[in-house]
């Protein structure tokens, strides 16, 4: 839960996104509070946290679309504000989704888009628009008005604006909000494929499930501050865990355990013997044993030659739920 990490298959070749004490105030409000996010190169990285927490807010300080109150950027190795003009035109990005008119098609409606874009070449144009349509699942669509696209295909559209250029960083502010499962489904597979194609991807989202299934790195955001930052992996180890015995033999169990350097608590007793709980060292206590604790196997094994009966034995890690929520004091919204 530290700084990034490497995207493991990927190349990796430093930050794609740096913030240092970036800070957003509205009067006495301190929206985002010296934020300092690290985003490695190839992550499809998830920018996640309760509604009002200032992911917005912050997506916009990066894009240039509000000026920070103080504080640093730097995208694609550049710093900002001064490099925008080089930047931004290898940065997609989707924030609040572009206006589209109804009655022309999708393609005429990223025709419309793409020449209101100052750097957009008019003599790719409608080779760029028929890419960037396939490239979004909506080629066979293209020649439908919008009006008759699904929610989730008016996103995979905006999308599509994003991808008009190639990009080496797409953002995308909350891209599944409102959609139905069906619209869901289609833009998180687009988003695994763009990240497939070695984009980095900066995808805020107030669901954890969706963090989950997409992300490979995430930042958690509580009322303007960052309380967590890293590979996803690293995040699930950082939670706590502990192991819950179920044995008739409490007294020697509690011997055993103390002397294995843990601090046994009697829990409520079962019909089958008394409950121990003791927390243990993280992280990674399964996979390599913790600072100076032994392996679960060896446990059991220690209370089984002390004549210990084992009826029960787990080793029970928080989930990544439990832990976001103990991170940002709320409840998560945990859906889809
Ligand atoms: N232009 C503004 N003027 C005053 N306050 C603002 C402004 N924009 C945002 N805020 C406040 O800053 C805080 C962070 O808002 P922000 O929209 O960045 O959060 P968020 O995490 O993106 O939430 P949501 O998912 O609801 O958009 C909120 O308390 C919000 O009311």
């Amino acid at each position: 839960m530290t700084g990034p990490a490497g995207v493991p298959g990927r190349r990796t070749y430093g930050l794609t996104i740096e913030t240092q004490g970036l800070t957003k105030r509205f009067g006495q409000q301190v929206a985002v509070d010296s934020l300092d996010l690290a985003v490695p190169s190839g992550a499809v990285f998830g920018f996640l946290g309760p509604n009002g927490s200032g992911k917005t807010t912050t997506i916009r300080m990066l894009l240039g679309l509000a000026a920070a109150s103080a504080g640093t950027v730097r995208l694609l190795g550049k710093e900002m504000p001064g490099s925008f003009q080089d930047v931004l035109p290898r940065v997609g990005a989707l924030v609040e989704g572009p206006a589209f008119y109804p009655f022309l098609s999708g393609t005429a409606n990223l025709h419309r888009l793409d020449a209101a874009g100052r750097h957009a070449d008019p003599a790719t144009r409608r080779e760029r628009v028929g890419l960037a349509l396939e490239r979004v699942g909506l080629g066979h669509a293209a020649g439908k008005r919008v009006h008759a696209y699904s929610l989730g295909m008016k996103q995979r559209l905006g999308i599509a604006n994003a991808l008009l250029s190639p990009r080496e960083l797409l953002v995308l502010d909350e891209p599944t909000n409102g959609l139905d499962p069906q619209g869901t489904r289609e833009v998180r597979n687009l988003v695994r494929s763009l990240a497939a194609d070695g984009t980095t991807v900066f995808v805020s989202s107030h669901l954890l499930a969706e963090v989950e299934q997409i992300c490979t790195h995430a930042a958690v955001m509580s009322a303007g501050r960052l309380v967590a930052q890293g590979p996803l992996a690293e995040l699930r180890r950082s939670g706590s865990s502990r192991l819950r015995l179920v044995t008739p033999d409490a007294g020697p169990a509690s011997s055993v355990l103390a002397a294995l350097g843990l601090s046994p608590e009697t829990g409520a007793a079962q019909p089958d013997g008394d409950v121990l709980v003791a927390a243990l060292a993280t992280p990674g206590f399964q996979s390599e044993a913790g600072a100076g604790q032994p392996a679960a196997e060896d446990i059991v094994a220690e209370l089984v030659k002390a004549g210990v009966r084992v009826r029960g034995f787990a080793v029970e890690r928080e989930s990544l739920e439990d832990r976001f929520v103990e991170l940002t004091g709320e409840g998560f919204d945990v859906a889809q």
